[in-house]
């Protein structure tokens, strides 16, 4: 059985640490705040930003909500976005995805102040990103992408010369991910995986690292996978579940791949909980570079 990665308890550890930069902060006279911009009433949604302010109160971190309705006009939530763009208490923000059908998020996106862009997914920032493969990034970086990595460096865990396979090729995770694995400091070689892909199968059998992230519940089974090789869920689909009656998060990884592998994030559990805490290290390290 491969080591189970818990991304709750370095979520936890993350934001200890976080809780201590803000006091910092406070003490030089600046308080961090993050700001949310949802559109509609998506379960999903609602409860993920709720997690989000959350996750700020316990960290001293103020909280600055916006809430337009279901049928918000593109207008309506670029001038929200122009409000926290102007906001001096606003460190940084982020409009929850997806926008209702009709608007085009990124347009949306493009209104963000790259400099308040707490997702790290401001074309500005994914520029900077392309532009650094060594060296120090001082602008913001993408969520999950930097949270696996974060998460699976907390277990010792060296990507160097490793074949990584990256299953998806979503804003969230598949695009931008080989960006942060092939950077210098990290030095891993990237197969990026997706429904072109000719045989995705023979991919993932040949890698040291599986990042899934398509949300197809179940996708990679034990015969696909090496023996020892670390998978990493990122995968997110609601099933539902025969024997609680109720929906349940699942990922792209089939539970009975955990025995052959030297170690993997549950989900939910794993990249989840890190996706959260480091959009909060985004924020405060937006409010440092303030000092
Ligand atoms: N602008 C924007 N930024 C985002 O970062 C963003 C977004 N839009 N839209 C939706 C996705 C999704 N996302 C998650 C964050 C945390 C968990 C998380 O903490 N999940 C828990 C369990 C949650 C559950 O059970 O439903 C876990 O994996 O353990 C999940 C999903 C951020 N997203």
């Amino acid at each position: 059985m491969g080591t189970r990665i818990d991304g709750k308890k370095v979520a936890a550890r993350t934001k200890a640490d976080l809780a201590k930069r803000v006091e910092l902060l406070k003490a030089r006279g600046i308080q961090p705040g993050l700001g949310t911009i949802l559109v509609g009433s998506d379960p999903g949604s609602v409860k993920y930003v709720a997690g989000k302010h959350a996750d700020c109160a316990e960290i001293g971190v103020n909280s600055i909500k916006r809430e337009l309705p279901e049928n918000a006009t593109f207008d309506q939530v670029a001038d929200a976005v122009r409000q926290l763009n102007a906001d001096p208490a606003c460190t940084g923000y982020i409009v929850q995805l997806p926008l209702p059908r009709g608007i085009d998020e990124n347009a949306i996106i493009d209104l963000i102040d790259p400099k308040k862009d707490a997702d790290g997914m401001h074309p500005y920032n994914l520029g900077e990103l392309v532009l650094h493969a060594r060296g120090d990034i001082a602008t913001p970086l993408p969520c999950t992408p930097r949270g696996v990595i974060e998460l699976l460096r907390a277990y010792d865990i060296d990507l160097d010369g490793k074949e990584v396979c990256v299953l998806g090729r979503g804003i969230t995770i598949g695009r931008t991910i080989g960006l942060l694995l092939t950077r210098k400091a990290v030095n891993a070689t990237v197969t990026l995986c997706h429904t072109g892909t000719k045989d995705v199968r023979e991919h993932m059998r040949r890698a040291d690292v599986i990042v899934a992230a398509m949300g197809v519940a179940g996708f990679v089974k034990p015969e696909d996978i090496k023996e020892g090789s670390i998978l990493v869920d990122v995968g997110v689909s609601r099933v539902f579940d025969e024997e609680s009656g109720r929906y349940k998060v699942k990922g792209d990884v089939d539970k009975a791949c955990y025995e052959k592998a030297l170690a993997y994030t549950p989900n939910p559990g794993g990249v989840g909980p890190m996706t959260r805490a480091m959009l909060l290290q985004n924020v405060v390290e937006m409010a440092e570079r303030q000092l």
